[in-house]
C-alpha cells in the first residue's frame, strides 16, 4: 500500500515541467558554494556532484541532503562515476589543482589541462546537449581547452571570466556611492584576474552614465577614484586569499546567477568568457575572453556591440595576444 492514496478519477499530469539537471565537477570551496546557491535558489530539479576524492564527495552530498527540510526538493547525487551526470542541462567545472607557492601560471595551467582531459570527455559523452560553464583557473584558457576537448559549438562553452571581477567592481562602486549594487551597471571585460579591462563608459548608476555625469559636473577626481576602484577589484582578491585562504561566496553567487540566466532563458547580459575572435578586431586565433554577452537556454545568444575607446580595444587585443601565446604552447 503506497504511503499516499490518489484521489478518485485523478487525471495523469498533462505535461511534466521541464526537468532541469545541473552537474558540478569539483566539490571544493568554489564547487560547494555554487552547489548550495543552486539549491537555495531552486535552480535545478537534480544536482549531480563529481570529484576525485570519494570521501569528500560523499560527505558533501550527505551534508547537503541533510538540509532537505529547509530547501526546495532537489535530487542530489554524487559519484566518482560520470554516468551520474547523464542528461545534464548545465555542467559547471570547478575542478582544479592548487597553485603551489612560486608555481608559474603556465605550470598550473598544464596541471589543470591534464585534469580537463579526464573531465570534459565523460561530461560530453553523458550530456552531449549540455552547456559547459568553466570556473577553474586560468579560466579563459581552460574555457578554450574545454571547448576544444568537447567539440561543442562555441555558444555552448562559457567561462565565468570577469563575471566575478565585475560583481566586485559593482560592489565597490555601490559602496563608494552608498547605493544598492543592483542599481550599478559596470562591466569589466577581457582576461580574468590581474589584467582585466574596466569599460568606463559602461558604468551607470540608477540609469545615469557615470562618465558623462562626471564630465558634466567637471568632477575629474572621480575618474581617478574609479581607476582606484578597479585596482581594488584585483587587490581584494589577494586580500581575501590572504585572509581566508580561498574565495567562495562571491564566486558561488556569481556563477549561480549565470546558471539562472541560462536555465531560465533570461536573455540577460553578463561579462563572461566567450569565443572572442572576430569581435573588436580580435584576430590571430581562437581565444576566449570576457565580453558583455547575452545568455539564454542555448548558451551565448550574442555579444553586445559596445563602443570601446582605443585604449580599451588595445588592452583587449594585448590580452588576446598573451593568451594566444600561452595556448600555442599547449598540447590539447
Ligand atoms: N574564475 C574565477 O573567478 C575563480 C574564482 C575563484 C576560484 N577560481 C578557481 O576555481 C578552482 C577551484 O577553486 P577551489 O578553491 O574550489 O579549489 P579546491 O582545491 O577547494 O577544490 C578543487 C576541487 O577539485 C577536485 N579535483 C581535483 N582533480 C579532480 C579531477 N580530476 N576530477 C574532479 N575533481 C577534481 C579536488 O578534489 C577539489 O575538491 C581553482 O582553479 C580556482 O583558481 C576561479
Ligand atoms: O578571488 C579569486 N581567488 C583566486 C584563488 C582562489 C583560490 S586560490 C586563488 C585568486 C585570488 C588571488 C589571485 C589569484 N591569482 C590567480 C592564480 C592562478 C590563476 F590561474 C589565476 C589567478 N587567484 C582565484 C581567482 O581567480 C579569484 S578572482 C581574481 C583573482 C585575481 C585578480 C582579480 C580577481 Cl577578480
Amino acid at each position: 500500500q503506497a504511503f499516499f492514496k490518489p484521489i478518485q478519477n485523478a487525471a495523469p499530469p498533462s505535461s511534466t515541467k521541464r526537468h532541469t539537471k545541473i552537474s558540478v565537477v569539483g566539490v571544493g570551496n568554489v564547487g560547494m558554494a555554487i552547489a548550495q546557491t543552486i539549491l537555495t535558489q531552486d535552480l535545478a530539479d537534480e544536482l549531480a556532484l563529481v570529484d576525485a576524492k570519494a570521501d569528500k564527495l560523499r560527505g558533501e552530498m550527505l551534508d547537503l541532503q541533510h538540509a532537505a527540510a529547509f530547501l526546495p526538493r532537489t535530487k542530489i547525487q554524487a559519484s566518482l562515476d560520470y554516468s551520474i551526470t547523464s542528461g545534464s542541462d548545465l555542467c559547471i567545472i570547478t575542478a582544479g589543482v592548487r597553485q603551489n607557492p612560486g608555481e608559474t601560471r603556465l605550470n598550473l595551467l598544464e596541471r589543470n589541462l591534464a585534469l580537463f582531459r579526464n573531465i570534459v570527455p565523460p561530461l560530453v559523452k553523458y550530456s552531449p546537449d549540455s552547456i559547459l560553464l568553466v570556473v577553474s583557473n586560468p579560466v579563459d584558457v581552460l574555457t578554450y581547452v574545454a571547448w576544444k576537448l568537447s567539440g561543442f559549438p562555441p555558444n555552448r562553452v562559457i567561462g565565468s571570466g570577469t563575471n566575478l571581477d565585475s560583481s566586485r567592481f559593482r560592489f565597490l562602486i555601490a559602496d563608494h556611492l552608498d547605493v544598492n549594487a543592483q542599481d550599478v551597471q559596470a562591466y569589466i571585460v577581457g582576461e580574468h584576474g590581474d589584467s582585466s579591462v574596466a569599460l568606463w563608459s559602461s558604468i551607470s548608476v540608477g540609469g545615469v552614465p557615470v562618465l558623462s555625469f562626471l564630465k558634466r559636473q567637471q568632477i575629474a577626481y572621480e575618474k581617478e577614484t574609479l581607476e582606484n576602484i578597479h585596482k581594488e577589484v584585483v587587490q581584494s582578491a589577494y586580500e581575501v586569499i590572504n585572509l581566508k585562504g580561498y574565495t567562495s561566496w562571491a564566486i558561488g553567487y556569481s556563477v549561480a546567477s549565470l546558471a539562472r540566466t541560462i536555465l531560465r532563458d533570461q536573455r540577460r547580459v553578463h561579462p563572461v568568457s566567450v569565443l572572442a575572435k572576430g569581435f573588436y578586431e580580435i584576430e590571430g586565433g581562437d581565444v576566449f575572453l570576457s565580453l558583455p554577452a547575452q545568455l539564454g537556454r542555448s548558451g551565448v545568444l550574442g555579444v553586445t556591440n559596445v563602443h570601446l575607446t582605443d585604449e580599451e580595444a588595445g588592452q583587449l587585443k594585448d590580452s588576446a595576444k598573451t593568451i594566444l601565446e600561452v595556448q600555442s604552447q599547449l598540447k590539447i
